[in-house]
């Protein structure tokens, strides 16, 4: 399950080989921004076999693994595409806030797993995405990341947890 999950929980460093690896093979227009397709085919955690599953191993449900997430990653997005690559503006925007704080930042693509995405909105009721939990605690989509940004509170909040180690 470790594998299954680390497949898809993308960090952000983890993230950068299949971005040099050229993963953008067509774009489109959103109606909040440039929607990108990160289709790769030969890359491994794109495979159907990584996919989160409804149950992953037996007695493990997606509401579990959303507990875990929140409970394990101290900045945790649910978001539309990947940090390096949104696929839309308001989940752009929010990890645009986000990297300025050079936290490590752990996200999951709600737009490769219809279930999960009802599972988080289920989990936060809250309707939309990105959602954004810090040290487990619900904090909202990209119009709050941004307002607790311009105020102050985001920094106050992200005081506690460590900077990202930079790979390169
Ligand atoms: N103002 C919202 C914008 C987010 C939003 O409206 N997201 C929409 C469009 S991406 C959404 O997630 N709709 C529900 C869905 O796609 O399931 C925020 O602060 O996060
Ligand atoms: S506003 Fe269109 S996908 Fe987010």
């Amino acid at each position: 399950m470790a594998r299954l999950l680390s497949n898809t929980l993308f960090k952000s460093i983890s993230l950068l080989p299949a971005a040099r690896s050229g993963t953008i093979v067509s774009g489109s227009f959103c109606h909040n921004g440039f929607q990108f397709s990160t289709t790769v085919p030969n890359d491994p955690d794109t495979h159907e076999d990584f996919q989160p599953n409804n149950k992953v191993e037996s007695g493990t449900s997606l509401k579990d693994i959303v507990e875990q997430d929140v409970r394990e990653n101290p900045v945790m997005i649910y978001m539309k595409g990947v940090p390096d690559f949104p696929q839309c503006g308001f989940s752009a925007l929010a990890v645009r806030v986000l990297k300025h704080y050079n936290v490590p930042l752990s996200a999951r693509n709600i737009l490769e797993n219809p279930e999960l995405k009802n599972a988080v909105k289920a989990f936060s009721t809250w309707p939309t995405f990105p959602q954004i939990f810090i040290k487990g605690d619900f904090i909202g989509g990209s119009d709050i990341i941004m307002s607790m940004h311009q105020s102050g509170e985001l920094k106050e909040k992200l005081q506690d947890v460590p900077v990202s180690q930079k790979s390169e």
